[in-house]
């Protein structure tokens, strides 16, 4: 069935042709409610740096959006580039961002763990947030403070307190369709929700990102940059947008 194994019907990245877009105006506003203290630690996994939260609970939760229900935030990420020219995993309109930032939920009313709801077509919900370069982001400092503790793979350290919401424009617009996860297993199961205002980092908080290894340590350094899966093709999908 093409709806769960890779090179199906639905994978992401995708470019966003802006003019493509369908304003479809029963799409409701995104609600966002973070509980800082549901973070839990920073770690570096060998793909990216994440920071996970404790989805024991409904603590820290979005909803409305193109959602039918409630999805809880278990972990969020980034993908950059080696130079500001690219990094990001969406397009718009051909342009790429030099980083973008996923904040992962999951549909803990209809599925009983994460693991599961992977492996369902409603199973997840991705907010994707780019990255432009511009002035310092000060929420994103004491995330950028913390690398050098989680330079190699497999190294963590805790980190509590964080609210991941002062990383999301306060413009509620966004573009949203339907998707994969974009590093193995690719499974056909986010519902991606692409902010469309980007937020503003600036050039040491870029560099300090690639300063990060995807090796472990001990092992010969190889930076962690471009870890962004290319462009797939849309398909027979619409990407519908919240504005006109
Ligand atoms: N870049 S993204 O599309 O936002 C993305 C988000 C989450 C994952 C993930 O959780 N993978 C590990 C994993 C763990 C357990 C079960 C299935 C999994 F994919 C991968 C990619
Ligand atoms: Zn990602």
């Amino acid at each position: 069935c093409p709806l769960t194994i890779p090179g199906g019907t639905r994978q992401s990245p995708i470019n966003i042709q802006w003019r493509d877009s369908v304003y479809d105006p029963f799409l409701k506003p995104l609600k966002i409610s973070y509980d800082p203290t549901t973070c839990l630690h920073i770690w570096n996994n060998g793909y990216s740096f994440l920071v996970e939260f404790d989805d024991s609970t409904d603590k820290s939760i979005i909803v409305g959006g193109p959602l039918e229900n409630q999805y809880r935030l278990k972990q969020f990420h980034f993908h950059w580039g080696a130079i500001n020219d690219w990094g990001s995993e969406h397009t718009v309109d051909s342009k790429f961002y030099p980083a973008e930032l996923h904040l992962v939920h999951w549909n803990a009313v209809d599925y009983p763990s994460f693991e599961d709801a992977v492996m369902e077509g409603n199973g997840l919900a991705v907010i994707g947030v780019f990255l432009k370069l511009g002035a310092r982001h000060e929420g994103l400092q004491t995330l950028v403070d913390a690398l050098p503790a989680v330079r190699h793979k497999d190294t963590v350290i805790e980190f509590d307190e964080f609210d991941p919401s002062c990383l999301i424009p306060s413009c509620p617009d966004y573009w949203t369709y339907a998707g994969s996860l974009t590093t193995p297993p690719l499974t056909e199961s986010v519902t991606w929700i692409i902010k469309k205002k980007p937020i503003e980092v600036d050039e040491d908080q870029l560099e300090a990102f690639r300063t990060l290894l995807f090796t472990s340590d001990g092992e010969e350094e190889r930076r962690m940059v471009d870890n962004f899966r290319p462009l797939q093709p849309l398909m027979n999908r619409t990407v519908r947008s919240s504005f006109q």
